[in-house]
């Protein structure tokens, strides 16, 4: 099951110190699917990233009970390697390689992921996502395909959370909405605890949920 995510009394401030994020009180329960937006410059992005513990905060910010905040760089960083998934609005893929060998290449070898368990996790998913899984180059697949592989990447470690950044920005109105039904569809069956910021009309119709972020903060919450 997907974690919880908490947030009591955060603050992010930027490098001129002006408070870029300002979150008194948030909560997810663990397999909750969340959809994020607000206007541009609102600190959707610095959300996600306070959210996966990538930059340094004031407050507290739990993951199931543990306060992240609290952790040194190196245990935050073992915490984030087991328990998150992260997509962005560009793949990023290695463009020579496959797409198995790219989205088995998730950067986690740990216990809970052998060379071999993230291989044989990968082909199932880019199976399920309609990828096939073998040599030919990424950099010679269509836009959604190369998100699809990016998508498996980040699933690939089994990630009990997943946060996604404009996921679909860069797709056509189509291929954007087959990839957030993979992205939701996968999350529920997972019970995987699923953030996303989005622009996106039909993913924010998608979404169980859906906060608004304005100047920093949350300035409304709604429920579809
Ligand atoms: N390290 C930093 N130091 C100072 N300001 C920053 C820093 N990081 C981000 N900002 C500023 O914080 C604000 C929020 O940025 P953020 O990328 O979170 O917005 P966003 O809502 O994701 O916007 P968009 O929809 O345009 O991607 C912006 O004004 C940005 O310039």
């Amino acid at each position: 099951m997907g974690l919880a995510l908490t947030i009591e009394g955060l603050t992010v401030r930027g490098d001129d110190g002006r408070t870029l994020l300002d979150i008194p009180s948030f909560s997810m329960a663990g397999g909750e699917a969340l959809a994020i937006r607000g206007p541009s410059g609102a600190g959707k992005t610095t959300f996600l990233m306070a959210l996966a513990g990538l930059v340094p905060c004031s407050g507290r910010l739990l993951w199931g009970d543990t306060d992240i905040a609290a952790l040194s760089d190196a245990a935050r960083a073992r915490l984030r390697r087991d328990t998150l998934g992260l997509v962005f609005q560009d793949p990023n893929l290695f463009e020579e390689l496959g797409p198995l060998d790219n989205a088995a290449l998730a950067a986690s070898f740990g216990p809970r992921n052998t060379r071999a368990t993230l291989r044989t996790r990968a082909e199932s998913l880019l199976d399920r996502f309609g990828i096939k899984a073998d040599n030919r180059a990424a950099g010679s697949h269509s836009g959604g395909e190369r998100q699809r592989i990016a998508v498996a990447r980040a699933l690939a470690t089994n990630p009990l959370v997943l946060l996604a950044d404009e996921p679909t920005a860069s797709l056509d109105r189509a291929t954007g909405e087959a990839l957030i039904e993979d992205l939701f569809t996968e999350a529920s069956t997972a019970g995987r605890t699923l953030v996303a910021v989005s622009h996106d009309e039909a993913l924010l119709a998608r979404a169980p949920r859906v906060i608004t972020l304005i100047g920093g903060r949350i300035a409304e919450a709604a429920r579809a």
